[in-house]
């Protein structure tokens, strides 16, 4: 039976707003969203916020509930700000939530876009926007954040702990397939494959041997590998010969964040972390973290809160309205008055909200 839709598409939506600025820029985003569905129409955010995170784990002791999973697996995205804190340690506030969500839905392709945005100067010198316009791929499933390893003889001086990074074929293969068809979709069809496989000698060569047969098949992607060390070097010596990016899970955790600030600041960059056969819900959030040292000023940026969400309605596939409100967001920060301390400016979080609710409904702010 074909069921005709009258009315407009709603979504699922799961907040899940977390600890710090995290909280602050996903507040700042769900009121953006809001005026961008009643302006834009077409479309409805049924939005279901959940309290969890740090405080929630020193009321029960964990970081969500014990069926959190099952809560979210219906909702057709979640938009997520961040955990930490700094009265319980990283790992398990990182494991407790974020991962969790991340290994427990299958996200395996992380998506980290980089663009230099109007207004936005990047620190290196003489570059302009067109010249940084990457998307890294971060493999996020598996490798070095597997959560393989372990603690023994603990305390004693024969103490040891390990982290082993795990590949599997399957899952290279499989973001590695990700990232060659996310090259194709844009304009100059280039991916670099990142590893460290001069010294890493298993998994890193698998990673290798993956992209070379990958590559048989998409005979219309130029490609090339570059050890990781090098691709920092590239990164801020040559950023016109990136394009598309794929690399393990470590590896592109850190890559993103030099990008983030290569474009600008941290708190302007988004991520998508997709399950991309839409089996389970994927997760959208700033690549930021909860901002120890800034959380509670409100002057957070919640451009990578916004950015996000426009990634999340692209996902859900609202392209026009996740265009206009980019639009917006580029509108907004044109002018350079809207910029938090982050990106050189003394705007609050509040300022620049406004001014892009004042982009979204057409007035001058
Ligand atoms: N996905 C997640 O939930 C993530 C969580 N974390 C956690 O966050 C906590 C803090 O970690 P950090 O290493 O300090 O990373 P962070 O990303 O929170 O902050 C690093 C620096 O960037 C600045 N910054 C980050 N986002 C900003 C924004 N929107 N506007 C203005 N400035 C911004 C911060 O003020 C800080 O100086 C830790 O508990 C860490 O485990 C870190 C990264 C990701
Ligand atoms: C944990 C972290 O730093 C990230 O997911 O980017
Ligand atoms: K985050
Ligand atoms: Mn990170």
């Amino acid at each position: 039976m074909v069921q005709i839709e009258t009315t407009s598409r709603t979504y699922k939506i799961a907040a899940i707003p977390g600890d710090g600025i995290g909280a602050e820029v996903i507040g700042a985003g769900l009121e953006v969203l809001q005026a961008l569905q009643a302006r834009h129409g077409g479309f409805a955010l049924d939005v279901e916020e959940f309290e969890w995170g740090s405080d929630y784990y020193r009321r029960h002791g964990r970081m969500m509930p014990a069926d959190g999973l099952a809560r979210l697996a219906d909702k057709d995205a979640i938009y997520f700000g961040a955990v930490g804190d700094p009265e319980i340690p990283d790992h398990v506030t990182l494991w407790g939530l974020r991962l969790a969500i991340c290994q427990g839905f299958d996200q395996y392709a992380n998506v980290r876009p980089a663009r230099l945005l109007p207004g936005i100067e990047s620190p290196l010198r003489g570059v302009a926007r067109g010249d940084l316009d990457w998307v890294i791929v971060r493999e996020n499933s598996e490798g070095e954040y597997a959560g393989a390893g372990g603690r023994v003889h603990q305390g004693l001086p024969e103490e040891v702990g390990t982290d082993v990074a795990v590949f599997t074929r399957k899952g290279v293969e499989r973001v590695m397939r990700f990232a060659f068809e996310l090259a194709r979709s844009r304009p100059r069809k280039h991916l670099t494959c990142v590893t460290k496989s001069n010294a890493q000698r298993h998994g890193m060569v698998l990673w290798d041997e993956v992209f070379a047969e990958m590559a048989g098949n998409y005979p219309d992607i130029a490609t090339d590998k570059v050890l990781v060390d090098a691709m920092t070097t590239r990164m801020v010596g040559r950023p016109r010969d990136i394009d598309t990016v794929v690399a393990t899970n470590l590896h592109a955790d850190i890559l993103s964040d030099l990008a983030a600030a290569l474009s600008g600041s941290l708190g302007i960059a988004p991520t998508a972390n997709l399950n991309p056969e839409k089996r389970l819900p994927s997760m959208f959030e700033p690549i930021h973290g909860s901002g120890f040292d800034i959380a509670g000023k409100g002057i957070a940026n919640p451009v990578g809160a916004f950015w996000t969400a426009a990634m999340m309605l692209d996902h859900l596939g609202e392209g026009e309205a996740a265009g206009a409100l980019m639009n917006a967001v580029e509108l907004a920060l044109a002018d350079g008055e809207a910029f938090t301390p982050d990106l050189g400016g003394n705007a609050t979080t509040r300022q620049v909200t406004d001014k892009v609710l004042a982009a979204l409904n057409g007035t001058n702010a």
